[in-house]
């Protein structure tokens, strides 16, 4: 690989990492037709860590993973982005900020009939003038970029195929490594492996642990699988009916935390 595909696969912040928080959320609260789903939310997503979201069925994770960048609309509270106020953005600020963010999904959203280079490609359209984009005029250097970001998910010898003929598994790798090329300083990933097998959950969990810890992302990604959690994550931030429950460093959520978790739900 050369220099110039290492040098753009680190997001743009500082890999010493300063610190603070990449996402903080303060008495966050929602409602839906009157049924309180989100109670005064408060919890940080520290920079440079991957922090993993949990909670039974129904505690409100998705809710609140679309409350953080305004998918959902929070009731009350704040959110807070590298120091950006996100809940008081108007509608073209929030846009960009989004733009700022890598998603990653539970059902990939790829373009099935484009290759994996083209699908990790269309991360950068955001960056180029209109007739370009409409010319699909990509450049050299974002070829590189993309092919770099491939190659940081072991799919380097699939760049040319299409989506569609990718396992799960690699389609998923595909949409990281699309996060990565759009050069985000934040990956949100929704329940990214909900629809994986063991093994390639396991594999996706691994590139974004070290997407977190070798190159300086923040990465938050919600799961249902506990075990999972507590073994890839720095930290666990979960949910239980509606409120927090914990929130702190992977190592401290012991077995009696993760019944009692789960145990809550079945009262
Ligand atoms: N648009 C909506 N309108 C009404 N109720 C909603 C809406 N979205 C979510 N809910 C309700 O809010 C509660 C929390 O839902 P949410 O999807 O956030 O939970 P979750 O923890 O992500 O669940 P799961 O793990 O099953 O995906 C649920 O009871 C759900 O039915």
């Amino acid at each position: 690989m050369n220099d110039i595909s290492l040098t753009h696969l680190s997001s743009n912040r500082s890999l010493t990492g300063d610190g603070g928080a990449a996402i903080a959320v303060r008495d966050v609260g929602k409602a839906f037709q009157g049924r309180v789903v989100l109670e005064r939310i408060s919890c940080d997503v520290p920079k440079g860590q991957f922090v993993v979201l949990l909670g039974p069925s129904g505690c409100g994770k998705s809710t609140l993973f679309r409350c953080l960048t305004r998918l959902i609309e929070p009731d009350s509270g704040t959110v807070t982005m590298h120091g950006t106020e996100v809940t008081s953005l108007r509608p073209a600020a929030l846009k960009a900020l989004r733009r700022e963010v890598g998603f990653v999904f539970q059902q990939f959203n790829l373009v099935k009939r484009f290759s994996a280079i083209d699908n990790v490609l269309a991360a950068r359209l955001a960056t180029m003038p209109l007739w370009q984009v409409l010319l699909r005029r990509f450049s050299e250097q974002d070829r590189q970029l993309a092919l770099a970001c491939l190659d940081s998910v072991g799919l380097i010898d699939q760049a040319y195929q299409r989506a569609e003929r990718l396992s799960g598994g690699q389609q998923q790798r595909v949409a990281i490594a699309r996060a990565f090329a759009q050069q985000a300083e934040l990956i949100l990933a929704d329940e990214p492996i909900s629809s994986l097998d063991p093994e390639s959950s396991e594999n996706v969990l691994q590139i974004l642990q070290r997407a977190a810890r070798e190159r300086g992302f923040t990465v938050l990604c919600s799961l249902h699988q506990v075990d999972l959690a507590v073994r890839f994550a720095d930290r666990i931030i979960a949910l239980r009916r509606g409120r927090l429950f914990f929130d702190g460093p992977a190592t401290a959520f012991t077995s009696d935390l993760r019944e009692e978790l789960y145990r809550a739900q079945r009262a």
